[in-house]
């Protein structure tokens, strides 16, 4: 709030204050969100469940079980399903059979069903397995980044650069992740200034969104809130996406503080499943299921039907044996 006095901080309504003070009004529009601490009317969920959360099981998952999964998924609303990542089935076996799984899913017209591609060799067989979506993934960590994709992040944004400009060609749409955005399993604190020089980075080369990875869930609405501020001041908020592990049991709380700040997209695993092959002791995402508890009850519209998500838990959750981490599945007795 600057220099805006106390008196007038708490007396007056965001629009009284533009009124009266028009030449604040430019300043205040930046500012409304921290203001009045409103929500977003719609937060888009992206499920990244049969993504981000099979990945890192030990054990394969049968391809018929993940084309289960994504096809309840399909069922009950969700707008975005990230199916898969044709990235090499030396360093994560478990997306080994992302082509059958892109090909054997049954494709909803109002969902779209990205997938991850770290270099030309993925972005090429996606698009020839039918991709219609994809996403690249780098690190505000140039250890991480070593570690999960084998290069600099220098040389990272190299290959952005060509999917980028073959998927413009192609009219497909590219989304943007960036690791370690709150902390880094290998480096540790991270400046919110690297992070956002590196959302800046993918943004500029045409990510249409940006999703920032708490990937080992060590972030507090403090440090969330303070990465956000720097990172808004490169890239609009409206081109921001939240994507919280649960490891400290912060998510919920991270994601509140994102939305107050402007954030409408939110990333979440279904049963909360998951974990990154290259950041051990990460534990899963936050549960799709609990983030549509707090969303729909704080009343932001989804579109989603956390009931129908709840089935989808509950049966991936039975064919891997798993007990589901979502507080809101466990409260329904849905899965054992
Ligand atoms: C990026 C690479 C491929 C580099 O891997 P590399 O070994 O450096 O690749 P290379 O270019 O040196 O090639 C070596 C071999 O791999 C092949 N190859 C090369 N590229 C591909 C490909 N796309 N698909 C299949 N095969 C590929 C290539 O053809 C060659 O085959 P060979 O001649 O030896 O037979 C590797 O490091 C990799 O696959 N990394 C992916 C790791 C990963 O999936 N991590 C998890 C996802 S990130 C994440 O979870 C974080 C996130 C997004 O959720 C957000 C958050 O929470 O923070």
């Amino acid at each position: 709030m600057g220099n805006v006095p106390a008196t007038v901080k708490h007396c007056l309504s965001y629009e009284q204050l533009v009124q009266d003070f028009p030449w604040l009004a430019h300043w205040l529009q930046e500012e409304k969100h921290a203001l009045t601490h409103e929500y977003p009317e719609y937060v888009k969920i992206v499920e990244v469940g049969p993504r981000d959360g099979l990945q890192n099981e030990k054990e394969m998952v049968p391809t018929g079980v993940k084309i289960r999964l994504i096809d309840m998924l399909s069922e009950t609303g969700l707008p975005v399903i990230e199916a898969t990542s044709f990235v090499s089935s030396k360093w994560v076996p478990q997306m080994a059979d992302h082509t059958e799984v892109l090909q054997g899913i049954q494709k909803h017209s109002h969902v779209r069903y990205p997938v991850l591609t770290p270099n030309m060799h993925g972005f090429k067989d996606a698009v020839a397995a039918g991709a219609t979506e994809v996403a690249v993934f780098g690190s505000a960590s140039e250890t991480f980044s070593l570690k999960n994709i084998n290069c600099s992040i220098d040389e990272s944004m190299l290959r952005f650069q060509e999917i980028i400009c073959s998927a413009k060609q192609q009219q497909i749409p590219v989304r943007g992740y960036v690791s370690c955005a709150l902390g880094c399993p290998y480096e540790g604190h991270l400046e919110p200034t690297k992070v956002a020089e590196v959302v800046k980075r993918l943004y500029e080369l045409g990510c249409y969104e940006v999703s920032l990875g708490d990937t080992i869930g060590v972030g507090t609405p403090g440090s969330m809130a303070k990465m956000l501020h720097t990172v808004m001041k490169e890239v609009p908020h409206s081109a921001l996406a939240v994507h919280c592990h649960d490891t400290h049991g912060q998510a919920l709380a991270n994601i509140l503080t994102a939305l107050q700040m402007g954030i409408c997209v939110v990333d979440s695993s279904v049963a909360g499943l998951g974990g990154c092959p290259y950041a051990h002791g990460a534990s899963g995402n936050v549960s799709t299921e609990d983030v549509l508890y707090m969303l729909h009850g704080i009343g932001v519209r989804t579109g989603v039907d956390l009931s129908k998500v709840i089935l989808a838990g509950d049966f991936i959750c039975e064919a891997l044996n798993r007990k589901t981490n979502s507080k809101v599945a466990q409260a329904r007795g849905e899965c054992w």
